[in-house]
């Protein structure tokens, strides 16, 4: 596979401007400069995200971080540096199902093969939605960095299209092959499944997971079907996945900006054929890998363990692989995903095929995941906040020096965004 392409973003200008410059090289704001970041978040994530640990250092670092009243204006609040989302709103719900509609009617427009209308259709969703999402946060705040664009954070809110990005990439080479579980998508008539499935091909038993991923305990209720006859007593919207044996052990890629960690957990444990063939019916399997306890320590056979290591992603400067290191999958994945789609915050994961070195399957890509759980998670986020501080202060540096020196259209109206 080649790597020499540069994959269009979409990210405003003011993200290029900032994401083009290494961190290593910025200068630094002057020590006075506080940067102020508004969150957005559910109260869950506020609970679990603000830990002692993260609050100290940043305030050491001169980082601020204030709550955003989502019941007033925006204009009463800040100014933002940075502002960080997660919310679950009336407004952003409203925007979640037309997403979910035009999704629904572009997948069967594709399938009848009216490519026109679907690029269409995907084009005014897309401007509908930015347009919304700009007046609600950028028009009022100026200079504000949004973390993430709402439009890629939506790709995460359906569990098709979610893993589409990934098979859209076609990732492999001699170093491995990163794809997804072959997986069916039902969207209504659970008495037509069963078919639907042997047409697919899909082999027992499946996974069984809701379509949407809104937050809710809802969107996490999964199950694993283990015949046919249990599949037409399903409830859709939902996803079927076919359940591939990875040894009981999952690796959660962190990604945070440019810096990625990547965690083993436990997972759901193999299923061999006499127990499928003995178990009968669909069955509800907790939240087995979003549970803090860490495979890392635990006492793993070599060809199942994999590694878990903290790497750094350095070479995706501007939006261009053609730097991109060649040292695991792993890497690779993640930063062709950042690439595509344009999210800087969130976790992917990975199962390994059972028996193989180097088939990996992507099953779960979850944005602003509960990042307490990621070791140094307090340095990394500080790290990274104060990095989008410093290049938008080397920014405005630039453009005033080249104010005060000569007029230049092109710079004026990159500074009329700040
Ligand atoms: N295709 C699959 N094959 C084998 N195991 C799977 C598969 N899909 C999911 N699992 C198991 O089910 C767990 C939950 O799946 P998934 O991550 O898709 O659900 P989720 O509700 O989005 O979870 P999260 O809390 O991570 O957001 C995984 O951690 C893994 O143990
Ligand atoms: O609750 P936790 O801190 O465990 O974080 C989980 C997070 O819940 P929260 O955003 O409400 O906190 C989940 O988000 P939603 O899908 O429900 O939106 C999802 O991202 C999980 O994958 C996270 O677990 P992790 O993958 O990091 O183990
Ligand atoms: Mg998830």
């Amino acid at each position: 596979m080649r790597f020499d392409l540069e994959i269009p973003v979409p990210w405003s200008d003011e993200d290029k401007e900032n994401e083009q410059v290494h961190l290593m090289s910025l200068p630094r704001p002057p020590p006075q400069k506080r940067l102020i970041v508004g969150y957005a978040l559910t109260s869950k994530k506020v609970k679990s995200f603000f830990q002692p640990k993260l609050e100290r250092l940043a305030r050491k670092k001169g980082i601020i971080f204030v709550a955003i009243d989502q019941s007033r204006s925006l204009l009463d609040q800040g100014p933002f540096d940075i502002v960080l989302h997660k919310v679950r709103n009336a407004f952003i719900q409203l925007f979640l199902s037309i997403y979910n509609f035009f999704f629904f009617f572009c997948s069967s427009l594709e399938k009848s093969g009216n490519m026109s209308w679907r690029i269409s259709v995907k084009i005014s969703y897309i401007f509908v939605h930015s347009l919304s999402f700009r007046c609600l946060l950028r028009e009022e705040n100026p200079g504000v960095t949004v973390l993430d664009p709402p439009i890629s954070i939506q790709h995460l809110h359906n569990r098709q299209s979610m893993l589409q990005v990934v098979v859209d990439l076609n990732l492999s080479d001699s170093y491995g092959k990163v794809g997804v579980p072959k997986q069916l998508v039902i969207s209504k008539e659970p008495s037509s499944i069963p078919e639907a499935v042997s047409k697919a091909r899909l082999g027992l038993p499946l996974v069984v997971k809701p379509l949407l991923v809104d937050g809710s305990a809802k969107s996490h209720e999964l199950s694993l079907a283990y015949d046919e006859c249990s599949l037409s007593m399903l409830d859709p919207p939902l996803v079927l996945q076919e359940f591939i044996n990875h040894g009981g052990i999952l690796f959660k890629v962190y990604i945070v900006g440019e810096a990625v960690k990547v965690v083993r957990r436990f997972s759901l444990p193999d299923v061999d054929k006499r127990e499928q063939l003995s178990n009968k019916g669909a069955f509800r399997f907790p939240r087995v890998s979003c549970a803090a306890a860490s495979a890392d320590d635990a006492d793993l056979d070599p060809s199942i363990a994999g590694r878990s290591c903290a790497i750094r992603v350095n070479s995706l400067q501007g939006h261009c692989l053609r730097n991109l290191p060649r040292s695991s999958v792993i890497d690779w994945s993640v930063g062709f995903y950042w690439c595509r789609i344009g999210l800087r915050l969130f976790n992917i994961d990975i199962i390994r095929e059972r028996g193989t070195r180097d088939r990996f399957y992507v099953i779960d890509i979850n944005y602003f995941p509960g990042y307490s759980k990621m070791p140094e998670y307090e340095h990394i986020f500080t790290d990274f906040l104060l990095g989008i501080g410093q290049s938008k202060y080397r920014n405005r540096r630039r453009l005033s020096s080249s104010r005060t020196s000569r007029p230049n259209p092109k710079t004026d109206e990159i500074a009329s965004s700040f």
